[in-house]
């Protein structure tokens, strides 16, 4: 069957379903992940938040003419990855966040990115990243440069960014875009015509032994039986609440998104 996606559309008057796409932020603490998620979906900065507060939130956006169901998932890791089958296991694709001016944060981001090649690996699956150099209005303080940030997405064959949750929306916009363009050409590689989410399909868990040898968090790694598919996270830890966007004062479209609550809009 084909892809029900990436497709022009047959006899103009049909619309085609909205491709439905994944994201999962990650990064350190502090790095940003929640302010772009925030600027992303209402196009405001926000410098207060609730560090431990991990949610997902959705929102349909147009992406090369397509409508697309886009939902993000705002991870709450410690310091180091953890408990990841909530994101791995449920991601099409993922923004690995560092901040251009914290070294520490760049060396967690090479933690992510090791983590995302050897869920590749167990999986036999290749997953879309993008690296991404948060906190370009504070180049004056970088302590990672450009050349450092390209070099490592280049060793993770992954596309990479330096943005800034505090300027222009547009860039920040693109980069999600593009994260959604890489999930769409992998789900297309896929041929993945198949509705994405069976609640009764079972996980097969096993220890994954290479996180160990790597020195990464413990993590254990779902195996679906039937590899295409992925699981939506459990309740407890993704909380859909549609809420009307600030996007939305344009008064011919209202789009919606979901619940930006702990934090703090200004
Ligand atoms: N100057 C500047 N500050 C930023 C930017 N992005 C985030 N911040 C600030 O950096 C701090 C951390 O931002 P968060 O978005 O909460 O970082 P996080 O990665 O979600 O951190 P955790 O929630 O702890 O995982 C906050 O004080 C933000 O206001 C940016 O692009 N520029």
């Amino acid at each position: 069957m084909a892809s029900v996606f990436g497709k022009p559309r047959a006899g103009g008057g049909q619309q085609s379903a909205p491709l439905e796409v994944n994201l999962a932020i990650l990064g350190r603490r502090g790095a940003g992940k929640s302010a772009l998620t925030v600027k992303f979906l209402t196009r405001r900065f926000i410098s207060e938040y609730d560090p431990n507060l991990e949610d997902t939130y959705s929102s349909e956006e147009t992406v090369d003419h397509q409508p697309v169901h886009l939902r993000v998932m705002d991870t709450a890791d410690l310091d180091t990855p953890r408990n990841c089958e909530r994101y791995l296991n449920w991601a099409h694709a993922f923004l690995v966040v560092y901040s251009v001016d914290s070294r520490q944060s760049f060396e967690g981001s090479s933690s992510y990115l090791e983590l995302l090649a050897l869920h590749a690996k167990e999986t036999q699956r290749s997953f879309p990243a993008l690296l991404l150099g948060n906190k370009l209005d504070m180049a004056q303080y970088r302590q990672v440069t450009q050349a450092e940030g390209a070099a490592l997405a280049g060793r993770f064959g992954c596309l990479f960014f330096e943005v800034s949750a505090c300027l222009d929306f547009e860039h920040v916009q693109h980069v999600f875009h593009e994260a959604v363009r890489e999930a769409r050409r992998e789900l297309e590689k896929n041929s993945l015509a198949r509705p994405l989410f069976i609640s009764e399909e079972r996980a097969v868990h096993h220890q994954a032994p290479l996180t160990a040898r790597h020195g990464l968090a413990s993590c254990t790694f779902n195996t679906l039986s039937t590899t295409s598919l992925k699981e939506m996270p459990a309740v407890a830890q993704a909380k859909l609440v549609t809420v009307k966007s600030s996007r939305a004062q344009s008064k011919r479209k209202a789009p919606t998104l979901t619940l930006l609550k702990g934090f703090k809009i200004f």
